[in-house]
């Protein structure tokens, strides 16, 4: 079986952001399955490369989502690779990644390799707009493109991107019924162990971002409320 198919919270570590070396160990050190670094915007290779050597002094598994072809570099543990469903530019779909398979084809571990199918479902969250996600989406909509990705293109993952924003927990949870083997991630707005448990009821693995950099305390606590024995 592999190790992501068990990940229930994953901490995502923004390049772009200012994080001291007492955090960092506190997030990696937290009990959280996994550390994702990737963001929308200033992923450069440096910072990833930076970041990534910091988050190596820990044994948490550390996967790379990758944003921009130029921060693409090896020492990940797995590359998740987005294709925004809803998106309206083939770029964000087809494009990059045609692209980037041309250049590093040679170099790929498949088996590091997993796809995730985007559903951006917050109009004022930075990936929305770089991609153009039609996010003024119906119930019907969002099944519709989780059955997709589950059926039609057999991605590992279904990734409901909230970012920013706490989401539809109904919504998640029909996702999740109508899912077998893709993998449900939930991601945004969760800066409360509340908020944590909840998603994590329907969401097979919970992503919190922001609330490492705006409450810690709070955010290191969502580790339990997922995993935890009171859960
Ligand atoms: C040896 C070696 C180099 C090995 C590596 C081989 C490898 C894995 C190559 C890559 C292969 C490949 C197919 C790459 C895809 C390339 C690519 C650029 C795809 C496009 C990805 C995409 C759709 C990006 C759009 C933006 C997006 C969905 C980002 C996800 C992250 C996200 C929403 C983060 C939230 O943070 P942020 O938006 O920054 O939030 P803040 O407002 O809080 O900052
Ligand atoms: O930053 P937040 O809102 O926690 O979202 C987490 C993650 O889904 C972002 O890609
Ligand atoms: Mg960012």
């Amino acid at each position: 079986m592999n190790e992501m198919t068990t990940w229930r919270h994953v901490f995502k570590l923004d390049p772009n952001k200012a994080i001291t070396d007492e955090q960092l160990e506190q997030v990696c050190e937290s009990g959280t399955d996994a550390i994702i670094v990737g963001g929308t915007d200033g992923v450069t290779l440096e910072n990833v490369i930076d970041l990534l050597a910091r988050v190596r002094r820990f044994s948490v598994p550390c996967a790379l989502e990758v944003s921009n072809i130029e921060a693409v570099t090896p020492g990940f543990d797995y590359y998740f690779i987005p294709m925004v469903l809803n998106s309206r530019d083939l770029t964000w779909l087809i494009d990059l990644h045609h692209e980037a398979v041309k250049q590093f084809g040679d170099l790929i571990n498949w088996e590091e390799l997993f796809v995730e199918g985007y559903c951006i479902l917050n109009d004022d969250c930075k990936a929305a707009s770089l991609t153009r996600a039609r996010t003024n989406v119906t119930e019907e909509d969002v099944i519709a493109y989780a059955r997709m990705a589950e059926h039609i293109y057999h991605f590992p993952i279904f990734y409901m991107e909230y970012s920013g924003r706490y989401g539809d927990v109904r919504l998640v949870e029909k996702v999740k019924r109508t899912l077998k083997h893709t993998r449900l991630f939930y991601g945004g707005g969760i800066h409360t162990p509340a908020q944590a448990k909840e998603m994590a009821m329907w969401a097979d693995t919970v992503v919190v971002g922001n609330a490492i950099y705006t409450n810690l305390q709070m955010a290191l606590q969502t580790v339990e409320a997922v995993k935890g024995k009171s859960t």
